[in-house]
């Protein structure tokens, strides 16, 4: 038999390496998408945790997007079942699979869990073990990075414990001046428009909504104003938009520099607001300036041992967090309460009239806010029905077991906050309605299992924003109240719409009066 030598040129060594590369990549796609997926879901379904079938690659992507026919344009009655309005399906999977089902979105298995056994379970778990959305999970990576929301174990901890201090309630009070005088920006704003329009404007609120709330982040934490961080909360507005609709497209390398629809390009758009946020710490570096969040943040970036581009990145990452997290959420839940407000007169008129028993014609003080019972009921109400953050995630970093159920690593978990909200089985046959009545004995009264209630998530994890938001949402409401009256304009149409948070698609319109 002859001997046959394989000659190695150049050429040949790179088909080789291509070819390897080539098989490599299969064998990675085929671990990733087909074998880790199934294995995990065999886990699952051992233990009776079932759920739609995958297709492949995208999982139930397509189910998630259905959505009911509608017309937007439509002037239906208004209706509160958001969740049936946004995410049919989640109604569907839990009729035929139960409390706690499994479905897939790409190569990742979630359970949701509605069962309240194991709701209690979770949320008292304290573990660092239960993490948040991986940080390798590049998809959120731009809107996010890998601040306090999205990091997780020793370096979640830390971040946690420099920031959490900043937005205690004590510091909270000392933001009162700063967050009346952006209210009553907003307040001066509004009486002109009715000037300008001869005793009652038709105004589309959630502009100077926004308004409001991005210049209390800025100010409070930041130290500079809104006109400052304008471009930065417009910009991550944007990417929020984006991500909602493309996250899984990010997945995808390269995605990011590629520009979509609207021909924004996502890689660049990061950038842009990197560099802002640097500008932002740039300009307080050069001038001295009292102690807020900034300010801690900085202090602690400087002392860690981290390289100078590390060490952009821990405030970049946080200083995001904090304009993303404290921002849309609050400008959301403002526009739902007025919304209400405008859309039930009696409820408008007790809380104005418990309002101005407390204030009389005084501006609400620290001490003023917690006796306000009725708005506080009204807040709770709506963030019941519409929370602006309608389900909180977590990730199984070990193997886990809550009560009898086990979860494997690897597997997301979610808890849908607007189904728990709005379960008749909870809340009663009169879930779907408006009835701040139920929160007058506070949220033990106002249901059979209070800790089903979660507007601000649960645990270790939850928002550390809570305090700041409550008395941002009283101290505005509170002042609209006693200076105008106001009812839903004909132009308002109800377009709850999820875009990482539940807001009105097409804004809150509302025919407002000077009192
Ligand atoms: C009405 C307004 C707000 C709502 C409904 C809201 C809701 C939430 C929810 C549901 C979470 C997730 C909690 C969990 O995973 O268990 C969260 C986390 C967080 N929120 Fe808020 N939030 C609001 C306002 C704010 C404000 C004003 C700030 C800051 C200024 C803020 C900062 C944060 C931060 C930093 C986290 C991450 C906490 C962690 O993972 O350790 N939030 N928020």
């Amino acid at each position: 038999m002859e001997l046959q030598y394989f000659e190695f040129g150049p050429m040949k060594i790179v088909v080789s390496i291509a070819v390897v590369g080539f098989c490599g990549l299969l064998g990675f796609l085929y671990n990733e998408l087909v074998m880790k997926p199934n294995t995990l879901r065999e886990i699952l379904k051992k233990q009776g945790i079932d759920g739609p079938r995958p297709s492949f690659l995208l999982g139930n992507i397509r189910e998630l997007m259905k959505k009911p026919q509608n017309n937007n344009n439509d002037k239906r009655p208004i209706f509160h079942n958001v969740a049936a309005a946004l995410y049919p399906c989640f109604g569907q999977w839990k009729k035929k699979y139960g409390e706690l089902f499994v479905f897939s979105l790409g190569n990742k298995q979630i359970v949701c869990v509605n069962q309240a056994d194991v709701v209690r379970e979770i949320t008292k778990h304290i573990s660092l073990d239960l993490g948040k959305i991986s940080t390798q999970r590049k998809e959120f990576g731009p809107l996010l990075g890998q601040g306090v929301l999205t990091s997780n174990g020793k370096s979640w901890a830390h971040q946690r414990k420099i920031i959490a201090p900043e937005l205690y309630m004590d510091k909270v009070k000392g933001m009162m001046n700063l967050i009346t005088e952006s209210a009553i920006t907003l307040i001066k704003s509004w009486k002109s428009k009715i000037e300008a329009e001869g005793g009652i404007a038709d105004i589309k609120i959630d502009a100077s909504i926004s308004t409001f709330s991005a210049d209390v982040i800025s100010r409070a934490c930041f130290g500079s104003n809104y006109s400052e961080g304008q471009q930065i909360f417009f910009k991550l507005r944007t990417l929020r938009e984006i991500m909602s609709k493309k996250s899984l497209l990010l997945k995808i390398p390269g995605m990011r520099f590629l520009p979509t629809k609207s021909n924004i390009c996502v890689w660049k758009l990061e950038k842009e607001i990197y560099n802002l946020i640097l500008k932002v710490v740039k300009k307080r570096q050069e001038a001295a300036h009292e102690k807020d969040l900034l300010q801690t943040i900085l202090q602690n970036a400087k002392r860690s041992n981290l390289t100078q581009k590390a060490v952009e990145k821990f405030i970049v990452d946080n200083c995001k967090t904090i304009y993303l997290a404290g921002y849309d959420t609050t400008a959301a839940s403002a526009s739902w309460c007025l919304m209400f407000l405008a859309s039930d007169q009696q409820w408008q008129d007790r809380v104005r009239a418990d309002v101005l028993e407390i204030c009389g014609d005084r501006i609400p003080d620290v001490d003023m806010l917690p006796k306000m019972k009725q708005l506080t009921m009204v807040i709770q109400e709506s963030l019941r029905l519409y929370p602006p953050v309608p389900l909180v995630t977590r990730e199984a970093l070990k193997d886990m077991k809550f009560n009898d159920v086990y979860i494997p690593k690897g597997v997301d978990i979610w808890v849908t906050i607007l189904t728990l909200h709005t379960d008749p089985e909870i809340w009663g046959s009169d879930a779907y309605e408006f009835k701040p009545d139920r929160f007058a004995n506070g949220i033990a009264g106002a249901c059979k299992l209070p800790h089903l209630y979660m507007p601000f998530g649960y645990g270790p994890r939850v928002c550390l924003g809570q305090n700041l938001a409550m008395v941002e949402l009283k101290l505005l409401l509170a002042l609209i109240l006693s200076n105008f009256s106001f009812s839903l304009s004909p132009n308002y149409t109800h377009s709850p719409v999820y875009r990482l948070l539940i807001e009105p698609e097409r804004g809150v319109n509302l025919l407002v009066k000077n009192l």
